[in-house]
């Protein structure tokens, strides 16, 4: 090891049970980060700072100014920059000795597996359920240990997916894979964004350092990833208003009926029909094509500037969202309360323009509104929200 990791290395080094081989094991090893975003950025700056030796991070999305409240390695001179780039100029700052290896790309079930070959451990920084199952039955295919993250508004979850049982000896005994935790995918509603829900920065920070630290253990044999030790599979929930704040649940044993570890080529098979999208439920756009949209029932913001004045224009966001700004006619019902009870909020005779952030929820409400109704055109939704009304019509109106 070069003399001068001595020195930036020493604090780690002299710590119970690490020492000079738990250093040249980090130095040796190579990681993947999926996801340079609220959860990655932090994952990555330890990662670095720990001296990794190769650290590979996978990202087809540029930095925007909404993203610099969490995603701490992106600067605000960096807008539009490829957040994997971003990232490796913040980390190699920190860190010049080590190799980070920009993938630019949206990783698919095509590209997975070839990409993951490379590298010894696997982390999961994303934010949609398609990708958290082609990563989790990658890494189940190729034997790689997955660390998976998750945050959203001001909860959060880390669990080590197949992870070796006893890493002192070759035998290939595994924890469960993410689809034995979670074989059904969420309903589609049921996924929120951070964008659509919100979340805050010191919550994605939270889990993306325990993210960090459990590849940094793991790679070390530090803790219950000593090689003497039996691992056990534990999911670690956080919730910042909770109390206590974390909890710790023990995991049952691999699903016998696994589709991806259950079974042998399971995984392989599933990443290679690639059918991720379709399985969680298609893509949010699929929406166009239930018959909700119809041009009789949706309007541009245009339409809605010109008919405003006398309007019912029914906000659907929450309450928090409508507090930064809306507009002057508008009145607030946030999408779940208007869902109990739909026909409460209907006003008699008149036309009615369900508006929300981005055009998504809209739809859902306006729908509801119309099934209550018996299919009536009175209702309409507006094209891509207040973002579209931000943009087209009144570009003084603040977007979050
Ligand atoms: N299949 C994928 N391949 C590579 N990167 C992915 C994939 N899916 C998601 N990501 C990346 O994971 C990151 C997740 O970051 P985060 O949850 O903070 O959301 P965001 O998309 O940056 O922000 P926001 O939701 O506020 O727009 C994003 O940078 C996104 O591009």
């Amino acid at each position: 090891m070069p003399l001068e990791d001595y020195k930036r290395y020493g604090r780690q080094m002299i710590s119970e049970n690490f020492g000079l081989p738990g250093q040249l094991r980090l130095r040796s090893a190579r990681v993947l980060v999926v996801g340079a975003g609220g959860l990655g950025c932090p994952a990555l700056q330890y990662l670095a700072a720990a001296g990794i030796g190769m650290i590979g991070v996978v990202d087809p999305d540029q930095v925007d100014i909404s993203n610099l409240q969490r995603q701490v390695l992106h600067t605000t001179a960096r807008e539009g920059w490829p957040k994997a780039l971003s990232a490796k100029a913040a980390m190699e700052a920190i860190n010049p000795a080590i190799q980070v290896i920009p993938h630019i790309i949206f990783l698919n079930s095509s590209n997975a597996l070839p990409l993951f070959a490379s590298y010894d451990l696997i982390l999961d920084c994303t934010d949609n359920p398609q990708t958290r199952y082609l990563i989790s039955d990658a890494c189940v295919a190729l034997g790689k240990p997955l660390i998976s993250g998750a945050a959203i508004r001001y909860d959060g979850q880390l669990c080590v997916y197949n992870l070796p049982l006893r890493l002192a000896d070759s035998e290939d005994e595994r924890g469960p894979c993410y689809r034995c935790l979670w074989p059904v995918p969420p309903k589609q509603e049921e996924v929120g964004t951070c964008e659509e829900v919100g979340v805050l920065g010191t919550v994605t920070g939270v889990i993306g350092v325990l993210q960090a630290q459990a590849a940094i253990q793991l790679l070390a044999g530090l803790g219950p990833y000593a090689p003497e030790e039996k691992a056990v599979p534990t999911l670690l929930t956080y919730s910042a208003l909770g109390n206590p704040m974390f909890r710790s649940l023990k995991l049952r044993p691999r699903r016998k009926d696994c589709l991806a570890c259950g079974r042998e080529g399971g995984a392989r098979e599933l990443v290679e029909e690639g059918d991720y999208v379709a399985f969680c439920g298609g893509a949010r756009e699929d929406l166009e094509e239930t018959g909700r949209r119809t041009g009789e029932t949706r309007v541009e913001v245009q339409e809605l500037q010109r008919r405003r004045e006398g309007a019912v224009i029914l906000d659907v966001r929450s309450k928090e969202e409508f507090s930064i700004c809306h507009l002057p006619e508008a009145s607030n019902v946030p999408l779940k309360t208007l869902l109990r009870d739909p026909l409460a909020y209907i006003p008699p005779g008149r036309d009615m323009y369900v508006l929300c952030k981005l055009g998504n929820d809209s739809q859902v409400a306006a729908h509801a509104l119309r099934t209550a109704l018996g299919n009536s055109a009175q209702v309409k939704d507006v094209v891509g929200g207040l973002r579209a009304w931000s943009k087209e019509i009144d570009i003084t109106f603040p977007m979050y």
